[in-house]
């Protein structure tokens, strides 16, 4: 999972009646941010980390997911060599803002590994 999501908050949700999370006693009609941020755990057990969401509403997407995205890095690695323009590394400082943005614009260089025709 991305180590820097676009936004640090997920989208809000409102309880629709008094229950119990975690230990915490949550009134209905109170409206939940979640942090997407931190923690290991994705699958929707854990409140501090869910980047598929969680409960009723989580993202029926997130066993497809869990198998593409091996699929799409190793694609990925497997088809290109990726560098940094003066081979620096790269600066993983965030800018202050809503939405999460990189202090200093990433610049990648991507360079095709196999032959050509495999591109098309
Ligand atoms: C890395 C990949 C993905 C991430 C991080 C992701 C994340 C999320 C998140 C955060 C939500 C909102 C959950 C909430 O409201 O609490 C969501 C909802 C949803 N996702 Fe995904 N998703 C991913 C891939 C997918 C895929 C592959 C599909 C479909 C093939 C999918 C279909 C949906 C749908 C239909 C919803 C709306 C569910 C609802 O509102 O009941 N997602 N996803």
């Amino acid at each position: 999972m991305r180590l820097y999501p676009v936004a640090p908050l997920q989208l809000p949700h409102q309880s629709m009646e008094d229950c119990t999370v975690s230990g915490y006693h949550v009134r209905a009609g109170t409206q939940h941010f979640v942090n997407a941020l931190k923690d290991i755990d994705l699958r929707g057990q854990n409140f501090e980390l869910i980047p598929f969401g969680s409960g009723r509403r989580i993202c029926p997407g997130i066993s497809f997911a869990f198998q593409v995205m091996p699929l799409i890095l190793a694609s990925l690695l497997h088809g290109f060599d990726f560098a940094t323009p003066l081979d620096e590394p790269v600066d993983m400082e965030e800018a202050k803002s809503l939405t999460i943005n990189r202090a200093t614009p990433l610049k990648a260089l991507l360079t095709p590994r196999l032959s050509a025709s495999l591109y098309d």
